[in-house]
This record gives C-alpha cells, sequence and structure tokens, in this order.
C-alpha cells in the first residue's frame, strides 16, 4: 500500500490540497502525525492503473514529501519503512516508551484493595518502574472467576498514580468504557482476548491516549500489526506492542513466548515493541530468563506481574514475582543491557520490509 511520509517543517496547505484532491475523486485517504512527521496512506490507489501513476508522479513531485513508500502487504501507517525510524511514544511528562530507553512496567495483574495496590506500586516504584500496571477490568476464562474491582479499581488506579506519580497501564475491554478509563489511565491496555475486537481500538484510540495493544494468541505478526493499524488509522499514533506469547502444541507453559516476533516486528514497524513474560509463561521461575531474552532480542521494555503474597492472588498468583525479585530482574537486565551496549539489535529502516 502506498504511504507518503512528509517533511517535519509540513506545508499543511500542500497537503491538504493533495488530499482533498484525492478525495475529490472519490477516494480515501488515512493520516496519521508520526513524531515530526506526517504519514498519510491511500488504501485506494493502483499503482498500476493510469490515475494511479498520475497521483504518483503528483507526490513525488510534491516538495512537502519526503518520500513515497510501498509498504508492499504490511499494514502502511505502522510500517517502519514509511516512518523511517523507530518512534518514542510518550506516556508522561517525563517518559517515553522506546527511543532507546528500557521502560519497565510492573504491578498486579489485577486490583485487590487500596493497600495492595499502595505497596504494590511504592515497591515497584523503588525498584526500577516507570509505569504501574493493574486490571480493573479483568478478562476471565470463566464467568466465577474474580472479574476485577471494575469502577472501585480504577478509582483506586488513579489515587496511587497520583500519590506515586506512575502513570498506570490498566485494561479496556468494554468500547462504551473507554472514555471512563482513559480519564484515570495514561494508557490503555487491550488485552490478548481483544486484540481484534476492532470496534474496542477505535474507541480507544479516540481517547487520544497511548494504548498498549497485546498480540492475540491466536494472531499472526500480520494480524498483530493491522490490529495496530487500526489504532493508527483513528488518528492514534502513541501505540505500544506487546508480545505476550501466542498458543502453540506446547502445553508445559501457559503460552510460548514468540521471540521472533519481537525482533521480527523491530524491523517491520517504527512501533516500540515491549515483552509481557508472565502472562507468556504462567510460571514466576521463567520470568527473568524470559525477560532477559526479551532486553536481547531488541524489545523497548518488559512488563510483568509483581505480587507481595502470589499464594492470595485473586488473578494469575503463579506468574507473579515479589517486588525483590523484580528490583534483581531491573538491576541484571540493565548489566545486560549494558554488556551488549549498540550490538543490541536495533531497528534498522535499511532492513524494513525484508
Ligand atoms: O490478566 C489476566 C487475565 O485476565 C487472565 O490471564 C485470564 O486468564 P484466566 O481467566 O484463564 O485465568
Ligand atoms: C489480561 C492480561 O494479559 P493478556 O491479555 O496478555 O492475557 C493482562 O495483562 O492483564
Amino acid at each position: 500500500m502506498i504511504v507518503a511520509r512528509f517533511r517535519p517543517d509540513v506545508l499543511t496547505d500542500e497537503q491538504s490540497r493533495l488530499v482533498a484532491g484525492w478525495r475529490h475523486r472519490g477516494h480515501r485517504s488515512f493520516r496519521c502525525r508520526v513524531g515530526h512527521r506526517t504519514l498519510i496512506t491511500f488504501p485506494d490507489l493502483a499503482a498500476a492503473s493510469p490515475e494511479g501513476q498520475r497521483f504518483l508522479t503528483v507526490l513525488r513531485a510534491t516538495r512537502a514529501v519526503e518520500t513515497v513508500v510501498d509498504s508492499a502487504g504490511s499494514p502502511p501507517l505502522g510500517s517502519l519503512a514509511a516512518a523511517g525510524e523507530p518512534t518514542a511514544v510518550p506516556v508522561s511528562d517525563d517518559w517515553s516508551v522506546g527511543g532507546g530507553r528500557f521502560t519497565w512496567i510492573a504491578g498486579p495483574c489485577a486490583v485487590e484493595s487500596e493497600d495492595q495496590l499502595a505497596l504494590a506500586a511504592k515497591e515497584v516504584r523503588a525498584r526500577g518502574a516507570q509505569l504501574l500496571r493493574g486490571g480493573a477490568f479483568k478478562p476471565r476464562t470463566s464467568p466465577y472467576s474474580f472479574q476485577g474491582l471494575g469502577r472501585d479499581g480504577l478509582r483506586m488506579l488513579g489515587e496511587v498514580s497520583a500519590a506515586t506519580g506512575l502513570p498506570v497501564v490498566t485494561e479496556v475491554v468494554d468500547p462504551a468504557q473507554a472514555e471512563t478509563v482513559a480519564e484515570v489511565a495514561q494508557v490503555l491496555q487491550i488485552g490478548a482476548r481483544n486484540a481484534q475486537n476492532f470496534a474496542l481500538l477505535r474507541e480507544a484510540a479516540l481517547t487520544g491516549r497511548a494504548v498498549l495493544l497485546k498480540r492475540g494468541f491466536g494472531c499472526t505478526v500480520q494480524e498483530w500489526l493491522h490490529s495496530a493499524e487500526y489504532l493508527l488509522a483513528a488518528g492514534n499514533s502513541r501505540v505500544l506492542l506487546c508480545e505476550r506469547g501466542v498458543r502453540t502444541f506446547e502445553n508445559s507453559t501457559r503460552f510460548t513466548l514468540d521471540i521472533s516476533a519481537v525482533s521480527l516486528v523491530k524491523r517491520l514497524s517504527h512501533l516500540p515493541v515491549l515483552v509481557d513474560p508472565s502472562h507468556a509463561c504462567g510460571r514466576s521461575d521463567l520470568v527473568a530468563p524470559l525477560a532477559a531474552a526479551a532486553a536481547v532480542a531488541g524489545a523497548d521494555g518488559v512488563m510483568v506481574d509483581v505480587h507481595q503474597d502470589a499464594s492470595t492472588a485473586l488473578c494469575d498468583g503463579e506468574q507473579a514475582i515479589t517486588a525483590e525479585e523484580f528490583g534483581a530482574l531491573v538491576d541484571r537486565t540493565g548489566r545486560l543491557l549494558h554488556s551488549l551496549g549498540p550490538d543490541r539489535p536495533a531497528a534498522d529502516p535499511a532492513m524494513a520490509g525484508r
């Protein structure tokens, strides 16, 4: 699919003229601001048709257009080739995910009480977390399992965030609740089970909050990237991808962490890629090695479940690590990243699309 990247010193009237001309002929275009640049894709442009050829000539001759890229079957607005460089996604006044810094997101799987959340936030913040996770609305396999504290949980997240300064990542499961969740959370999480709930993706994007998009456990990399494209095409470029394991024949771990997808997506997409080792393996003893693997594979950060007393956890206790273990994990991974230095696989626009 054809996508045009416009220069940072955008000549918006040129952009608008181009888009208006194209739309006047009954065609669609989708625009997304990525860093300092604007990407516009033209899904109806058939490069081989005479009309397509004429439009491409105009695009290439337009001063405001930096480059015109064919994303070759990959979703265009998320493509690294189109953006030209990886994007860093701001999630608060003083933290961006991506851009070379490693991000730690930690906290309980589910918000269970004020005390539990406040203690977890204090503990993970002291040990290096930049964002607090915690589910208020829990997507559970069984209707009889703990479903989360709902609005009460959201309120607790808001209070703890205000007290600690930690931005909050929490899941939204219902399109009608996207705005309510966005009043509290700096990052809306779309869980694996909803990765292809397109109405939910659209509502989450329209809140303008950053969106952390888990990979569906039955989704291919291309399906996952197309879900991200729904967010981008709705005009929200603050998208974080999160690999959390896929379902395979292997059942000795909860899911199978697809580490190759991490390195691959860093080559295909300009969006930051995170890894959730907790949900991937479902076992606290494998969280540290998988987090290390994620860091080496080029991930921009890791999200982990942390609980003070996993034996009493109301959700996913088997995969939660303690705050002390989290601290050790942050230290070890920090040393690992340092030792890798510039050898850590980074997004390389020259490899995009291979
Ligand atoms: O965050 C946790 C999810 O809600 C959980 O992994 C769902 O799984 P389960 O309901 O099968 O336990
Ligand atoms: C439900 C969660 O994860 P996933 O959607 O990856 O299962 C979660 O992180 O709380």
